[in-house]
């Protein structure tokens, strides 16, 4: 069943000089949690205003658990909401902060107690209920700023990179257990990031965004191995994917700069880009070889990222970390054809299934 769905959804800003979505559909089934992943500006915290209710679209139409809910005032919506700047009430304990919701819509004393209570018992939380916020770290502030939306049961959860306050440490643990937590309260969650690994470690499904356009909806695996458009492949995948425009002519290619040729079995002919990620180069000669000069060495823990200057183009290869290497060594990476992902590079798209 689907619990959220936009169809033909579009939003401009300043009388339509700033377009941010442009006809957006989506369908996110119930207990499915949807990250919606994104460049700055592409158009993710707009999505996520519409379905709140803190906007109007100027088209389309979008449905709650089956009901239209463009129009309807957000509080009668029945989603909850969580912000990267979580207000905490500071005059409020923590059990106050988590119960005011509830409170204000006239839930009886004893229902808020055991919600409250439940909530806080899932979230680690119920040592410090009667804590005031400034006697919270920024983790224990973040869950209680999520206690407040779970303890709601909203139809729809919607979260705004609800993550980016935290340091890195804290970062990685809530991840793991808010991921766990929505999936045993078999929450339908939009997660909106920017980060692709919290939208790929969290998610079941992942809609990548880019100019107001949702460029590719899949689980993550998908998105990441079967890219649907350029835009997908460049944005999803570190270090970054090494692409190479060309030409492709009776099943061979060749490169713009002409140092590349290989052959590639599609009946496609005509200007392409390929694609091939850094972990599937390897060392030595091969059916795609690419000769370069090491000019930087990232270590990345128990690999090591290697540039090579080729031409006028860099890539990257991803190596073993005690692979040996030397700035300004000569080398030689190959890949193979089918680890190879082909655009046309004036619509961006896939070209091979
Ligand atoms: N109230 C507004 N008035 C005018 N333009 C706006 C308004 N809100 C957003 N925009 C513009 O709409 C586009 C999409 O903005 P949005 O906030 O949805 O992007 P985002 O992907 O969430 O970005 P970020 O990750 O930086 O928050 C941007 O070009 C932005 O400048």
């Amino acid at each position: 069943m689907i619990q959220l769905e936009l169809r033909g959804v579009s939003k401009s800003y300043l009388r339509g000089r700033v377009p941010a979505l442009r006809k957006v559909d989506l369908a996110l089934p119930r207990g499915k949690f949807l990250a919606v992943l994104g460049p700055s500006g592409c158009g993710k915290s707009t999505l996520l205003r519409l379905v709140a209710g803190l906007e109007e679209p100027d088209r389309g139409e979008i449905f709650i658990a089956g009901r239209r809910v463009d129009g309807v005032p957000p509080a009668r919506r029945n989603v909850a909401m969580v912000f990267q700047n979580y207000a905490l009430y500071p005059h409020f304990t923590v059990y106050q902060n988590i119960a005011l919701g509830l409170k204000l819509r006239g839930f009886p004393r004893q229902e808020i107690d055991r919600r409250v209570r439940e909530v806080a018992r899932l979230l680690g939380l119920e040592d410090l209920l009667e804590r005031y916020p400034r006697e919270l770290s920024g983790g224990q502030q973040q869950r209680t700023a999520l206690a407040r939306a779970l303890v709601r049961e909203p139809e729809v959860f919607l979260l705004d990179e609800p993550l980016s306050n935290l340091d890195a440490q804290i970062r990685e643990e809530t991840r793991s257990e808010l991921k766990r937590l929505f999936r045993r309260l078999e929450a339908t969650v939009l997660y909106v990031t920017h980060d692709q690994i919290e939208a790929l470690t969290m998610a079941d499904l992942v809609a990548v965004m880019e100019s107001g356009e949702i460029r590719q909806l899949g689980p993550p695996e998908e998105v990441y191995h079967r890219p649907a458009h350029r835009f997908v492949a460049r944005f999803v995948g570190l270090p970054r994917i090494n692409f190479f425009k060309g030409h492709l002519e009776d099943g061979i290619f060749t490169s713009e700069e002409g140092d590349l040729r290989f052959p590639l079995e599609v009946s496609y002919q005509g200007p392409i880009e390929v694609g091939l990620r850094p972990e599937d180069l390897r060392p030595g000669k091969g059916e795609i070889t690419l000769k370069g000069k090491v000019v930087l060495v990232e270590p990345l823990g128990p690999q090591k990222v290697l540039f090579l200057r080729t031409g006028s183009r860099e890539i990257r290869a991803l190596v073993p970390e005690d692979f040996p290497v030397s700035l300004g060594q000569e080398l030689e990476f190959h890949g193979e054809p089918r680890n190879l992902h082909l655009f046309d590079p004036v619509t961006g798209k896939r070209l091979r299934t």
